[in-house]
């Protein structure tokens, strides 16, 4: 496994080892001792979860509230995505900016965004399948959004001419200055 840290501390690219042959390939997607040793904690999932979506999806930016807030591990089965977390950690040196990696079905990176983090993606192939752990329950009522397009963020999405599919809930979502603030 190759691990690479992002400019956000806490957000890591784990890159499993890939072992192929005649048959195809083989990688362990999730490893909890391992997990455990390279967070130095006990991380528990309680959720999985699996999207699929077209080209130009964009879902985001989101994050739940403690206690319900959500660590992820992120990964994409079939496809790409350019996955982006936004540090929502006003203690954080890092507060409020966001760092980008490219998930695929090809390079197995998977991401994982601890609590703290707003999370989202865009959808850079035809369809897409994306799979992800999550360490607290789905609680609507504590969800936050934030405008994928916030000035303030300035990410920098690689639409290519794209005009992004939006959820009406993230078409609606507040700017980054409006959004419920982390704790
Ligand atoms: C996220 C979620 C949604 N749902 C339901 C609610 C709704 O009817 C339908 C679609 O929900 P959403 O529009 O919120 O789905 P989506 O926009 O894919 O939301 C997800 O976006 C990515 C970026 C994340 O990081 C996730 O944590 C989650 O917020 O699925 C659940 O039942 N459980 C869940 O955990």
């Amino acid at each position: 496994m190759r691990i690479i840290h992002s400019r956000l501390h806490g957000v890591l690219i784990l890159e499993p080892d890939v072992y192929r042959d005649s048959r195809g390939f083989f990688l362990e997607s999730y490893n909890q001792k391992y997990l455990d040793s390279l967070l130095g904690t006990q991380t528990v999932f309680v959720q999985d979860n699996h999207s699929r979506s077209s080209r130009g999806v964009l879902r985001g930016l989101h994050y739940q509230l403690p206690p319900f807030a959500q660590g992820k591990l992120v990964r994409v089965t079939s496809g790409r995505i350019y996955d982006v977390a936004v540090d929502l950690r006003r203690d954080s040196p890092a507060y409020g900016q966001w760092d980008g990696v490219e998930l695929s079905a090809e390079n197995h990176r998977q991401l994982w965004i601890p609590p703290g983090f707003a999370h989202g993606f865009l959808v850079l192939s035809d369809t897409v399948d994306v799979l992800y752990k999550a360490t607290a329950y789905y609680a609507p009522e504590t969800e936050g959004s934030i405008r994928w397009d916030d000035p303030t963020l300035a990410i920098d999405w690689p639409l290519e001419g794209l005009t992004p599919l939006l959820s009406g809930k993230d078409q609606n979502a507040p700017c980054w200055a409006e959004a419920k603030p982390w704790p």
